[in-house]
């Protein structure tokens, strides 16, 4: 069972540190070796996805990624930007499934942005596409035009979804709704882009084969204003790539913080990448203050999906919770009357429950 660890960036360090900290303590024979990604990467090799890390990460049953990015690289020209290097792994190992779980522990019914009883129970599954629409379209680019005689510069992308791609997707949502609450609520743009109108013909399409799913449709501005009005209506949502990496970030609020929110991102056969939903959070970087319960309960998620270690992964998930009912919070859901840990002091409560 070999595991590539890629710390990246910021708070990404810190919080990797934690998880492996925790997966080893499982005593299961794993085998993990670190390598960079982002802009630690670019640092060392000037590439933000280089050849070694490419190996070892190709070689690996999963990865678990910290975050990469910040404020140092922002004036690279985007081939060399660390987030190049994060969409290009995600790529190369053709991990198109992203699933997003907004789950909230009761403990943290107060952390929510919304009232404990508009959000008590809260469980949503968000399935984000990975590798595909306006993140990955060509052409694009920033370029010099002449645009009604004035020399201007010019941006572009492109967003495009094949019906390939959206069927695979969508039969990743499909089944998982099948397995949970059996509501799925596809999330588009079909009003005004092409694209997403395919991406609601597709799913039109695949429900007929799973008749216990109930389908819905919803355009992506009012799914954004009814996760916070309602959140409880969705079981499990699915959409594109940005307008997924929209709502998880949003969805996020809901459980009390971006630091809870874990991510799988999948291929076909479950190799899968592991990560938390947030960013490098260059803000809090290095002062031991981020949260790593997201990236444990990634890890989580990676003894469930690669190695269908279903009772490591319950343990690991237990141990979490345990945490927050002893009263455990790092500064991002704390509130009155519980303890402030710090990024490490967290990852030993977590060791302490397992
Ligand atoms: N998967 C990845 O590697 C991602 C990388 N990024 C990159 O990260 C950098 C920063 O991006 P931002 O827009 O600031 O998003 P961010 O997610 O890094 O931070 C947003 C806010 O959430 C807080 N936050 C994030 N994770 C936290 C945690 N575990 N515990 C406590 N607080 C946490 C941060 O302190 C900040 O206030 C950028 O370079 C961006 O491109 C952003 C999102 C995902
Ligand atoms: C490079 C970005 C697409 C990363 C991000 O925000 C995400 O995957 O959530
Ligand atoms: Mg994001």
């Amino acid at each position: 069972m070999k595991i590539c660890v890629l710390p990246g960036d910021g708070i990404g360090v810190e919080i990797t540190a934690q998880a492996v900290r925790v997966l080893e303590a499982l005593g299961l024979s794993f085998e993990i070796e670190h390598a960079l990604l982002g802009g630690c990467a670019v640092d060392a090799t000037g590439d933000p996805y280089p050849e070694a890390t490419q190996k070892l990460a190709q070689a690996a049953d999963a990865v678990l990624l910290g975050a990469v990015g910040g404020p140092k690289w922002d004036g690279l020209p985007r081939e060399q930007r660390p987030e190049r290097g994060l969409l290009g792994i995600r790529k190369q190992l053709g991990l198109f499934a992203n699933l997003r779980p907004a789950v909230l522990y009761p403990e943290l019914s107060n952390a929510s942005t919304l009232k404990p009883e508009v959000v008590s129970g809260l469980d949503i599954l968000i399935v984000r596409e990975l590798t595909g629409d306006i993140y990955f379209g060509q052409p694009r680019g920033i370029e010099l035009r002449s645009i009604d005689g004035v020399q201007q510069r010019y941006g572009y992308n492109t967003m495009h979804y094949d019906e390939g791609e959206i069927r695979r997707i969508g039969r990743v949502a499909f089944e998982a709704a099948r397995k949970r609450g059996k509501r799925l609520c596809s999330v588009d743009k079909m009003n005004v882009l092409e694209t997403t109108q395919l991406w609601r013909d597709v799913m039109n399409e695949l429900a007929p084969e799973y008749p216990e799913v109930a389908l819905t449709h919803m355009l992506v501005d009012n799914c954004a204003m009814q996760l916070v009005r309602a959140p409880k209506q969705f079981d499990v949502i699915v959409t594109g790539n940005m307008f997924g990496d929209i709502l998880s970030d949003e969805a996020s609020m809901l459980t009390g913080s971006i630091g809870m929110l874990p991510s799988a991102s999948l291929d076909a056969n479950n190799k899968g990448l592991y990560e938390p939903s947030h960013g490098s959070a260059p803000d809090i970087a290095g002062k031991d203050l981020a949260n790593p319960l997201a990236t444990i309960l990634s890890a989580a998620m990676m003894l469930r999906y690669t190695f269908a270690l279903e009772e490591a992964a319950q343990r690991v998930e237990t141990a979490v919770k345990k945490v927050l009912a002893q009263g455990y919070r790092t500064s991002d859901i704390y509130e009155p009357g519980t303890q402030k840990l710090g990024t490490r002091e967290m990852g030993e409560a977590v060791l302490k429950n397992l």
